[in-house]
């Protein structure tokens, strides 16, 4: 099979690499890929339990539960979780805290010659797409099916099958497709980034968790190790130019720099997408970060290895479903939860933010993570005041990640007590954090 040949077009005005001075190219990909093949591993269980338990856990927060304009779609009783199952329960523990072997995709056949590389091997699952026909969901048998953004090799991809190992791994060309294969029945799970210890937060799947209704029902953690990756035969001398995701291409800024190269960078939708570009349009001028595995599954040499900035390169991915997990208490675990404060002239008094975050303090709770977002439907509270004009005030939803289960009597109290200094407040997930074992990227780091 011919390797698809996605054709560039210039992205608009969302993307950060704007700000950097950097073009920005956005991979369109053939319509063939709209059909779904996917790795196919064994079957692998969810934590779930009864739901009525976890409603009535959280039934405190009910009343406060505010509509967002987005509806997720179908909502019918999520049969691929056993609601009772404590086995499967520890299977999916395992997973997501173990280093297990991620038996994802065979690496490619591919053919090279001087100026392009085919990519033989037509086993490798395509993306799924806004304009993907899902009236016709595959059939799939028992395989929990995983949707991430991007295509084989992508980090997304090993994310997906650290947190599910077994799964099968779909492609989706945008986070909003991820989150609608679930919603519609498409996939089981999403396996979604979230942060990166260099990049920072990946504001785009924040603003997307509070537009759909799915739920958080865990975390993974992923050391990232790019590589610059190029035709076979190419060198360094030759590039004019590096392509990659935008989180990508922050992680290797300074490194980048170092190696001397003289190259504009371009921002692609995923990192495996920028390497299957190279490959299948014969560029020998334009190097690719992405993985190493990209560089097996697209034909392509590594130019360098370990090129994050940081050999501490760690991206948080969350996984989620279209029913919450029950919350425990026998391990650590973790609540993601969003708000709005009310203002101050909805006679609530100030400081709102203090309040909330006291609220988690005085019960020895920690936060891990604080994020704060554009108010979609208020980003502006304007107060005029006739001696001196009118101050206009940015309005923010707050994302806010804590060390708590949401089966513990303290969440419970601390949310309760949350609920009187905000105007909107809705639980993410309450999951079981990864604790697995701290494996940096890389040790020969500069
Ligand atoms: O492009 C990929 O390979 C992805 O999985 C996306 C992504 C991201 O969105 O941050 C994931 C991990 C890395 O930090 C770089 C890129």
């Amino acid at each position: 099979m011919q390797a698809l040949a996605p054709s560039p077009i210039t992205n608009t005005a969302t993307n950060p690499l704007r700000k950097r001075g950097y073009t920005t190219t956005k991979l369109n990909f053939h319509p063939s890929q709209l059909s779904i093949r996917c790795s196919a591993f064994g079957r692998n269980g969810a934590v779930t339990g009864s739901r009525a338990d976890w409603q009535s856990t959280c039934a405190i927060l009910a009343s406060k539960v505010i509509s967002q304009d987005h509806n997720s779609g179908s909502e019918k009783p999520d049969n691929n979780d056993n609601d009772n199952n404590e086995e499967e329960g520890k299977t999916k523990i395992a997973g997501i805290n173990g280093h297990q072997i991620l038996n994802l995709l065979p690496v490619s056949t591919m053919t090279s010659n001087s100026n392009t590389v085919t990519n033989n091997n037509n086993n490798l699952p395509k993306p799924l797409s806004l304009s993907t026909d899902f009236s016709s969901p595959p059939m799939h048998g028992s395989t929990l099916r995983v949707a991430y953004q991007g295509v084989p090799g992508a980090y997304s991809e090993a994310a997906a099958g650290k947190a599910y190992p077994g799964c099968e791994a779909i492609p989706c060309d945008q986070f909003e497709v991820a989150f609608q294969a679930v919603e519609l029945w498409i996939a089981d799970r999403a396996v979604l980034p979230v942060e990166n210890s260099l990049g920072g937060s990946i504001h785009r799947n924040y603003d997307l968790l509070l537009r759909h209704r799915l739920h958080i029902v865990g975390e993974v953690q992923l050391p990232v190790h790019h590589c610059l990756l190029a035709l076979p035969g190419v060198r360094k001398e030759y590039l004019t130019r590096v392509i990659s995701h935008p989180q990508a291409l922050a992680q290797c800024e300074h490194t980048l720099t170092k190696l001397g190269l003289n190259v504009t960078r371009e921002a692609v939708d995923d990192t495996a997408g920028a390497a299957e570009y190279v490959a299948s349009n014969g560029l020998r001028d334009t190097a690719a970060i992405a993985s190493s595995r990209a560089a097996d599954l697209y034909g392509l040499q590594v130019l360098a290895d370990g090129i994050q900035d940081d050999s501490g390169n760690v991206t948080r991915f969350v996984m989620l479903a279209r029913e919450p997990i029950i919350p425990r208490t026998d391990r650590p675990f973790k609540t993601s939860i969003v708000f709005a404060t009310y203002d101050n002239g909805e006679g609530k008094g100030t400081s709102s933010l203090f309040k909330v975050l006291s609220a988690f303090a005085f019960r020895n709770i920690s936060l891990t993570k604080i994020e704060s977002r554009p108010h979609r439907h208020r980003p502006i509270r304007l107060v005029d005041d006739a001696n001196v004009g009118t101050a206009k005030h940015f309005e923010y939803m707050f994302y806010v990640d804590f060390e708590a289960s949401m089966a513990e009597p303290r969440a419970q109290n601390a949310l309760a007590e949350v609920q009187e200094f905000t105007s909107f407040l809705r639980v993410l997930g309450s999951y079981p954090m990864d604790m697995s074992p701290w494996a940096p990227s890389c040790s020969d780091q500069k």
